[in-house]
């Protein structure tokens, strides 16, 4: 399978559902009539940004809106939406939710965020997801993840095991760690031999700047395309068989020593 994906790497307007909303609208159709992309991918928390205190009234009602807006985009355009996350508000808790609609418009996937990032206060604000991220789309199995999640190979890795072949990761990277950033998903691309495809977002919040540098990472850990600190479309062809190719170069899924792992390790004999 070969997809065009695209990331829009795009400011976001703080705590401005709406405004963002219609700006992502234009972005959308001005991104089809262009790269025209069987993938498209948008940023973490796009539609209110970090306005975590006021989430609880700009939140999306269980989510209803943000899936009717996917829905419709991803069957008037023909493509399929990563669609960044989003603040999901309901009865247990306010969710950074990530929703998957395929070209018919069918929401196919939606996944919260597992690893909430105490440095940006979201343990106060948000409640953790509890789900895992995989998912097939066009009969390739994928994973979803969010931001921080990059920092948990272990998680990543549960995964690849099933089988996953591209990672979609959507963020609000602060510039502070750009280098982490591009190191991060650089090994979780090369350790995993698989696609890594991650939207970051640009501008600035009241608390951080965001570097964007949206990132398309072969299996090989090879960049092929990367963002500017500018407002862009970040595309490339990704062919989903070099997966299998770099696997069976490297062998490192069948060469894991899983029954090892799982061994305690015997720390009072050395120490
Ligand atoms: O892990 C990091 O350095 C950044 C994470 C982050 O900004 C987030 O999860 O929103």
């Amino acid at each position: 399978m070969k997809w065009r994906v695209a990331c829009i790497q795009t400011n976001i307007d703080f705590g401005e559902p709406e405004k963002n909303i219609k700006q992502m609208e234009w972005k959308v159709k001005e991104t089809m009539e262009t790269v025209q992309p069987d993938v498209l991918l948008m940023p973490e928390l796009w539609t209110t940004g970090y306005d975590l205190t006021r989430l609880h009234d700009i939140g999306d009602e269980n989510g209803k809106k943000s899936q009717t807006i996917f829905s419709t985009w991803a069957r008037q355009y023909q493509v399929n939406i990563i669609g960044g996350s989003i603040a999901k508000k309901t009865n247990h808790g306010i969710y950074n939710t990530m929703y998957v609609a395929d070209r018919s418009g069918s929401i196919i996937h939606e996944y919260s965020k597992l690893h909430l990032f105490q440095l940006m206060d979201e343990h106060l604000y948000l409640a953790a997801g509890e789900r895992d991220s995989l998912f097939s789309l066009e009969g390739e199995t994928c994973a979803g993840f969010i931001c921080y999640d990059i920092r948990f190979p272990e998680w990543i890795r549960k995964h690849t095991v099933h089988g996953a072949k591209a990672l979609f990761v959507v963020a609000e990277w602060p510039s502070s760690r750009l280098s982490h950033w591009r190191l991060l998903l650089q090994a979780r691309a090369i350790e995993n031999q698989c696609y890594v495809i991650a939207c970051n977002r640009i501008g600035s919040d009241p608390n951080n700047d965001f570097p964007g540098h949206s990132l398309i990472i072969d299996p090989w850990g090879n960049i092929v395309q990367e963002g500017s600190d500018q407002e862009e479309v970040v595309s490339a062809e990704i062919d989903l068989t070099k997966v299998d190719s770099v696997r069976k170069t490297i062998p490192v899924f069948s060469d894991r020593r899983v029954e090892i792992y799982e061994q305690d390790l015997d720390v009072r004999k050395k120490f």
